[in-house]
């Protein structure tokens, strides 16, 4: 292991972070699909606290249990064995503490981008004047301003994340469950988003656990990656990531801390690292 990780723990916004209170609790989890009469382990051995106001990058082979992770957090699967703690209760239901965000942004067609921000808060029975008000911030926050009567048909693939994420916001969940949510961006955008969702998850302080293939994303966005092994599934390493929160993402490469992390994220997932 190089210096930078030896010596990352010691950094003090990591520290900062690492001592804040705990909201994810895996203890022992492990999971398994039954179909059709077969069953297939996902992930097994899962032991990990998250803290508040992390950004968690998780990487590891296709397969090997991340969106299952996720998912558990959400409350959309309970794990088989072992239990998923938030905030020090076991998670039993759908959480209503986080929000997810994926690949696709499932924006609604029929809906201009307010309308479309304006749905979880109508869910909630947010009074109109207060809606709108709500809406126009949402909108400047992801620097959608000016494009409140556009249909998602003629938005771009940046401006559609963007809404996506004004409307992940506007749920205002405590913590935000990113599955690949750039993968099929082009790089210039993607390099984008990543700033803006940095800022965003720094500024409005949220705990973020995002799943990722790119391992300089992993880098450029975390405060701390965890590495999985391949099906069936386990967190092999937690890595710091002590770039701290006033990093420049678009000026990362130019950063031999940088490097050297994403060097040391390569080496640790290579086919033969633990032959
Ligand atoms: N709802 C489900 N029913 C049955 N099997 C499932 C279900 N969800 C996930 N699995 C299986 O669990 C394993 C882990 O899947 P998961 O989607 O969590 O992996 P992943 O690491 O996110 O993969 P990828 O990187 O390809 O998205 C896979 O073998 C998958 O087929």
């Amino acid at each position: 292991m190089t210096a930078v990780l030896k010596n990352a723990v010691t950094f003090e916004a990591v520290g900062a972070k690492a001592a804040a209170p705990t909201v994810i609790s895996f203890r022992d989890v492990s999971k398994s699909f039954t179909v059709k009469g077969v069953t297939k382990q996902a992930s097994h051995s899962i032991n990990v606290d998250i803290q508040q106001g992390q950004v968690v990058t998780i990487i590891g082979p296709s397969g090997c249990g991340k969106s299952t992770l996720l998912n558990m957090v959400a409350g959309l699967f309970a794990p088989t064995t072992g239990e998923v703690v938030y905030r020090g209760e076991p998670v039993s239901g759908i959480n209503g503490r986080t929000g997810y965000m994926t690949q696709s942004d499932h924006l609604l067609p029929w809906r201009d981008v307010a309308s479309n921000i304006a749905t979880p808060l109508e869910i909630q029975g947010v009074p109109k004047a207060q809606r709108q008000a709500r809406i126009a911030e949402l909108m400047a926050l992801v620097g959608l301003t000016g494009n409140e009567k556009a249909y998602p048909s003629q938005l771009s693939g940046g401006m559609r994340k963007r809404a996506a994420l004004a409307r992940l916001l506007a749920y205002d969940p405590e913590t935000l469950l990113m599955d690949e949510p750039f993968a099929a961006l082009d790089a210039q955008l993607r390099l984008r988003m990543q700033t803006e969702l940095f800022k965003l998850s720094r500024q409005l302080k949220k705990t973020v656990l995002f799943v990722t293939h790119d391992l300089d994303e992993a880098v450029a966005l975390g405060d701390r990656c965890l590495i999985f092994s391949g099906r069936p599934g386990t967190i092999v390493r937690d890595v710091p990531i002590p770039l701290g929160d006033d990093r420049n993402i678009l000026q990362l490469r130019k950063d031999p801390r940088y490097h050297e992390l994403c060097g040391d994220l390569w080496e640790f997932i290579t086919p033969d690292h633990d032959a």
